[in-house]
């Protein structure tokens, strides 16, 4: 996978934005021009610790992504973090077809355990076709086919996402090394390419259902995912 890494373009985190900044998607110029700018922030309460919630604009195209932070992050000490990409059926939903909402909640819990950590959350919906395209394949993957499967019969691959906002994000906020929860080798690799530094990668076993346990096994079989089945 190509990470292109972008240039960063950066307002200053305690400048207001303009109308205009906030609003205004740019025209997509390609990746190799992809910028991401900073926005605004604001105070996020949850159930589990009041997160500060930052908004970015990819101004290459358009996409909005946001980071959620607590504590001081800045100091150099790896940071316990999740990158975590869009999954309005499991986020929001509670689709029990996957097992992203469930790791949501736990990254969230144990950052506010810790006082101290960061989850970036990319809009790159369905490992990077979009939620229209995922409900196609979903249609597919109820009659038969498996996660992977339902992808390249629809003509993607079967993970499209790219990692390559995630630098300049972390750099914003002064941090090069995460302790990243997750279960997939492959995004730690794609971040280490970008120079993020990742001393520790740390499981996220959680939201395992009887629904959920096919789309598991083929992403360990299939994706490379170090998930351990309850069932084994
Ligand atoms: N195309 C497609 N996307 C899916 C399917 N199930 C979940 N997704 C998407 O897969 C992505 C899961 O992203 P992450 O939660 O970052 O997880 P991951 O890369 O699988 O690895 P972890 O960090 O271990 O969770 C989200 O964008 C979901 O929308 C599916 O069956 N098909
Ligand atoms: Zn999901």
């Amino acid at each position: 996978m190509s990470d292109p890494s972008p240039a960063v373009d950066l307002h200053a985190a305690d400048a207001p934005p303009t109308p205009a900044d906030a609003c205004l998607p740019a025209p997509s110029t390609g990746e190799a021009d992809a910028t991401i700018r900073y926005v605004d922030s604001c105070d996020l309460p949850t159930p589990w610790a009041t997160f500060r919630l930052h908004g970015f604009i990819d101004t290459a195209s358009g996409k909005e992504h946001v980071a959620l932070t607590l504590g001081e992050l800045d100091d150099g000490e790896p940071v316990l973090a999740r990158v975590h990409s869009e999954c309005l059926t499991g986020d929001a939903f509670f689709s029990q077809r996957c097992d992203c909402g469930a790791q949501l909640e736990e990254a969230l819990r144990r950052i506010a355990t810790e006082g101290r950590g960061i989850v970036l959350y990319l809009r790159q919906e369905g490992r990077g076709i979009g939620l229209i395209n995922k409900i196609r394949a979903y249609h597919l993957q109820d009659l038969g086919a498996d996660t992977v499967q339902a992808n390249e019969d629809l003509g993607f691959a079967a993970d499209q996402r790219h990692y390559g906002l995630c630098e300049p994000m972390l750099a914003h906020f002064g941090v090069g090394a995460l302790r990243l929860m997750t279960n997939n080798p492959a995004k730690v690799v794609a971040l280490q390419k970008l120079g993020v530094l990742i001393p520790e990668r740390i499981s996220i076993l959680v939201g395992h259902n009887p629904s959920n346990q096919r789309y598991l096994s083929t992403k360990r079989e299939k994706l490379g995912h170090v998930i351990g089945l309850p069932a084994e």
